[in-house]
């Protein structure tokens, strides 16, 4: 079994030349709801009964902010988040930042970083920022907090995440599985 990309163990390195970022003409502006990626999405449908129903909204510059709230159905160990849901709530978070630069984008590399327990009944809020774009890369982070840091300065970071993520053509990408989807109506007619 091949371990990290192309034999190489995968590290998270921001490259030095990177590339001018634009943010999309039809980009959701800064407060604004950033369109789901469809209403089946494990992470941000609302009508996926088991979903995260992550609500995702554009921030400032090429930033989102987003909120979760922990559920009980999340538990891993006793009272706190399993780490796999916050792994997924991370990707989820992360995988919005592309949408402000334009085009679809898959995960090639997820890590995650857990630096405190988070409570089942809290809400996380989730502050993610795109760091920089190569080609058809882009570089993202992402931090978790109990609190609101827009409102409580003091607001503790609980964890952090970064992905990699690479632009696809998604038609092609899913040319074989949307079939599949609950969701491939309201996909197709989404692209015409
Ligand atoms: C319509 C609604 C859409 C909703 C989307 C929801 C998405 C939510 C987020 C997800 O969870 S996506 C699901 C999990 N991810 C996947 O299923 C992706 C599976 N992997 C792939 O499909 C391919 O490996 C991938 C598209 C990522 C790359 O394959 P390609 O053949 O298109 O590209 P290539 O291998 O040439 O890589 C392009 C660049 O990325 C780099 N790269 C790819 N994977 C890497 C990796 N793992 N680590 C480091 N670099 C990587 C690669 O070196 C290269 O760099 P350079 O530009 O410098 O040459």
């Amino acid at each position: 079994m091949k371990i990290g990309y192309m034999g190489v163990t995968s590290t998270f390195v921001v490259p030095d030349d990177l590339d001018a970022l634009t943010r999309h003409p039809k980009a959701s502006q800064p407060g604004e709801p950033i369109n789901l990626h469809h209403t089946q999405c494990h992470g941000c449908g609302d009508d996926a009964p088991e979903g995260l129903h992550i609500k995702i909204f554009a921030g400032d510059g090429f930033t989102v902010r987003a909120r979760m709230l922990v559920e009980p159905r999340m538990e891993g160990g006793p009272g706190q988040i399993h780490g796999g849901i916050l792994a997924t709530a991370f990707d989820e978070v992360m995988s919005h930042l592309p949408l402000l630069v334009g085009g679809h984008c898959v995960t090639a590399h997820l890590q995650v970083d857990f630096a405190a327990g988070i409570p089942v009944g809290s809400t996380l809020y989730f502050e993610g920022r795109l760091l920089g774009r190569q080609r058809r890369k882009l570089y993202t982070e992402v931090v978790a907090y109990l609190a609101d840091p827009l409102v409580d300065a003091g607001a503790e970071a609980v964890a952090s995440g970064r992905a990699l993520f690479v632009k696809i053509d998604s038609a092609r990408h899913y040319a074989e599985t949307l079939a599949n989807s609950k969701a491939a109506e309201q996909i197709s007619r989404r692209r015409g």
